[in-house]
């Protein structure tokens, strides 16, 4: 079994939601970037100790957040040294709009994931673009790089769609296997 861990920042609850179905998809820790964008020092060493690393965020202003950033900049003492290197990497944002710039977001992830000489996984998932697809059927907004997931600006955090989590749980485990048969 691979060692999988989620770090994700979530300003106001809704990316801790998809991070928590990552998580459960992988059975992987959680680590949650704090507010001011920090993790604590037995945070930096389960990465370290990790096989699959899961980077998520809010995608804010067609970005990551600002803490995510300060995060991913700390990183660079890791990647000095290529202490993250040949490790199985995963990425996801979630964001009001159902494009709203989220692919930015996750390809500065996959960014930061391929300078530490990651292995990036896919989605692996078919969108579900029919007419009649719902928030309750897989990958709906139709991402392949990485996870997107949506919650409407006036969604509750228990009102991200459950199809989204799902998806999230689907992506998680398959970050996990890959990681597993890399092994
Ligand atoms: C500062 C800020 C910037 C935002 N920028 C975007 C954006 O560029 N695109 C978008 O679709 N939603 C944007 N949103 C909406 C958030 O992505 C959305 O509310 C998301 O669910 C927040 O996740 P969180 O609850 O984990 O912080 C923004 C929200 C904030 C607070």
């Amino acid at each position: 079994m691979s060692k999988t861990v989620v770090v994700y920042h979530s300003g106001y609850g809704h990316t801790k939601v998809v991070a928590e179905a990552v998580a459960r998809g992988a059975e992987a820790a959680l680590i949650a970037i704090d507010a001011n964008g920090d993790i604590a020092e037995a945070d930096w060493e389960a990465l370290d100790a990790a096989d699959a690393i899961v980077f998520g965020t809010p995608t804010y202003m067609g970005n990551v957040s600002w803490q995510f950033k300060k995060f991913a900049d700390a990183t660079s003492k890791i990647w000095y040294t290529r202490g993250w290197q040949d490790k199985v990497f995963g990425g996801f944002t979630n964001s009001a709009s159902p494009s709203g710039d989220k692919q930015v977001a996750l390809i500065a992830l996959q960014t930061l994931a391929s300078q530490h000489g990651g292995i990036w996984v896919s989605l692996g998932q078919l969108p579900s673009n029919t007419k009649a697809a719902t928030n309750l059927d897989p990958n709906t907004l139709g991402g392949s790089v990485g996870l997107l997931t949506r919650s409407p600006a006036d969604a509750s955090v228990e009102e991200v769609p459950q199809g989204d989590l799902q998806t999230a749980e689907h992506y998680g485990k398959r970050v996990a296997d890959i990681a597993s048969k890399l092994r």
